[in-house]
């Protein structure tokens, strides 16, 4: 069972809430280019950002070559994401630091499960025929059930792109609800794979259907598109859970991910989250980042903090 507070049920497709939905692109992008420059974040928040940006990892792998030890070192380094002595240098060493969650595929979610028993780190498992989404439905639900069943809490579902890229909407909505329904009380992410989308405004209404359909956070990408998680692209979105907010009352939660690699980015990644949406999704409950390699960068900045020099990425495993 999820022991996520926020949970949104959704609401009855409305298609005239799609007619409103536009996006300027230009505009959007001029708010992204104010981002970095405008208000460059200070040496203590910088840090106070990065820890925060761990907590907030769904620390992934998604690997033909995925194997039990590889995803049992991953589950490890998610219990103790930073080395001890760095956290005692910068004088967080009794911080229960940990990631948000770990991600992985199907068969790797028992081991996974049982490698973090007595922690309260989640288990996520990518589902729905991952990453096209191009398996048969049924096959799509029953994989959900299979992962709830070994122990997954947090189900990441893909939308079949071609009724986004039709202008489909309802089959995109029936599509999510029924993943929702097998998810039960898993929270459910949905995948929009926005690389593979024609434009922000088809994002953005891709959004809001996900989110009346029941979707718990919405999910830029699979990490296998050409192009994933971007700031414009991030922008879209989280100004349409703002919408549905104010429209529902629900709250939503955000993932960017594929293609995060470093703390500078997370950071902006941050900065963004809390200027449009608020300190509430600072939060591992309404924010996360899926990232295979981004915790490496972010341990190497803290040492950086914490000793004033850095090591060699190879020294910080997962790197
Ligand atoms: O959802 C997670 C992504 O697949 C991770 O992508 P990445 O390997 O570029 O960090």
């Amino acid at each position: 069972m999820s022991t996520n507070a926020y949970v949104n049920d959704g609401i009855p497709f409305d298609p005239a809430v799609l007619e409103g939905i536009r996006v300027n692109k230009s505009a959007t992008e001029r708010r992204i280019a104010s981002l970095g420059g405008r208000r460059a974040v200070k040496k203590d928040a910088q840090l106070a950002f990065m820890l925060k940006a761990i907590s907030c990892i769904d620390l992934t792998t998604l690997s033909g070559d995925d194997t039990p030890g590889k995803v049992q070192r991953m589950c490890r380094k998610a219990r103790n994401p930073v080395r001890h002595d760095i956290m005692e240098a910068l004088g967080v060493g009794d911080l229960s630091l940990t990631t948000g969650a770990v991600c992985v595929y199907h068969p790797m979610v028992k081991v996974a499960v049982s490698t973090l028993q007595g922690s309260a780190i989640p288990v996520a498992a990518v589902s729905t025929g991952f990453p096209a989404g191009l398996a048969p439905m049924e096959t799509r639900l029953e994989e959900v059930r299979r992962s709830v069943a070994d122990g997954a809490t947090e189900i990441d579902i893909v939308i079949t792109r071609e009724h986004a890229l039709l202008g489909n909407w309802q089959a995109l909505y029936d599509e999510v609800r029924a993943f929702k329904d097998v998810c039960g009380e898993a929270h459910m992410k949905t995948i929009l794979a926005t690389g593979q989308l024609a434009s922000l405004t088809q994002i953005a209404k891709a959004s809001m259907v996900s989110m009346m359909a029941g979707s718990d956070f919405i999910k830029t990408s699979t990490g296998m598109e050409g192009v994933n998680a971007t700031l414009p692209v991030s922008l879209t979105m989280i100004r349409q859970i703002r919408d549905y907010l104010d429209m529902t009352g629900i709250k939503v939660g955000y993932k960017p991910a594929g293609g995060i690699k470093t703390a500078k980015d997370a950071v902006l990644y941050l900065v963004l989250m809390k200027e449009e949406l608020g300190r509430e999704w600072l939060e591992p409950e309404l924010f996360r980042f899926g990232a295979s390699s981004l915790l490496g960068d972010l341990e190497r900045q803290l040492e950086y903090h914490a000793f004033g020099g850095y090591s060699a990425a190879y020294r910080h495993a997962l790197g």
